[in-house]
């Protein structure tokens, strides 16, 4: 039976060069739910998650990061960052099942295939980073983050890169995927966070908000009269904070 995904809860202080970034944050993450953290450029989003991976940041954290269950965060996390980091020697077959091999594993080539054709790149599949464009890297690295098959999954703008109907298909590739897993999303788009969360928290240099105008369950239909009134209320908000 699939490990049950964990709660996770982030708190303390961070800064950078002696600067806070955050001071006494709280950030509360639902098991098995969609949480999309939305705010200005600059804000720490993506410091957020490189903490909750305990990956470098380049700054000083004081706090702790826990799962519900008390287990250990960090080997049940999957990280897709914003550049692909994809290992240009390798080509894509290989970027994708790269993870199970450095763990000494074999891998499944019949999911990697699967989840190669998912994100469109079969025609491609022997091909280096190098000869792929930019939205096409960025859908070998979702499937190589989806390939790990994590019960936490921490997204950084993962579909940023895509034209308009990749992106849309992409999001339903990893809502179908990730079901039931807990997932952080950082995403820049209202219209995704409105189409994918199940919580929606406003980074700001004031600290961490809830979007309260979310109803009905994830995905969302992009184009649905009240999907847009929920997209337009979160976008009023961002509108309304200090840059
Ligand atoms: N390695 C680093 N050293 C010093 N400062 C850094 C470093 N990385 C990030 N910062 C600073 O930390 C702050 C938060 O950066 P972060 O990338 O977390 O923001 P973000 O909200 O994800 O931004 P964006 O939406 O533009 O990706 C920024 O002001 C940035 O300049």
């Amino acid at each position: 039976m699939r490990e049950a995904p964990p709660g996770l809860q982030l708190r303390g202080d961070f800064h950078h060069a002696g600067q806070p970034l955050f001071r006494d944050i709280s950030l509360g993450i639902e098991a098995g739910k969609w949480t999309c953290l939305v705010g200005p450029s600059g804000v720490g989003k993506s410091t957020l998650l490189r903490l909750i991976a305990d990956l470098d940041t380049g700054g000083e954290f004081s706090g702790t990061v826990t799962a519900g269950d008390e287990r250990p965060v960090v080997p049940r996390v999957a990280y897709m960052a914003q550049t692909d980091l994809l290992a240009p020697w390798l080509d894509v077959y290989e970027n994708v099942v790269l993870g199970v091999r450095l763990r000494g594993e074999a891998p499944d080539r019949t999911r990697a295939e699967r989840l190669i054709a998912r994100v469109g790149l079969e025609p491609h599949r022997h091909k280096r980073p190098a000869s792929l464009s930019g939205g096409m890297r960025q859908r070998a690295a979702l499937a190589r983050m989806l390939m790990e098959d994590r019960p936490v999954a921490l997204l950084d703008e993962p579909f940023a890169a895509l034209d308009a109907r990749t992106r849309s298909e992409m999001q339903e590739l990893a809502h179908e995927t990730l079901r039931g897993r807990t997932v952080v999303l950082v995403t820049h788009d209202p219209a995704e966070a409105v189409r994918l969360a199940d919580h929606i928290i406003i980074v700001s240099a004031a600290g961490l908000s809830r979007y309260e105008g979310l109803a009905g369950d994830a995905i969302r239909a992009a184009e649905a009269t009240e999907t847009l009134a929920m997209q337009s209320g979160l976008l009023r908000i961002l509108r309304e904070l200090p840059q």
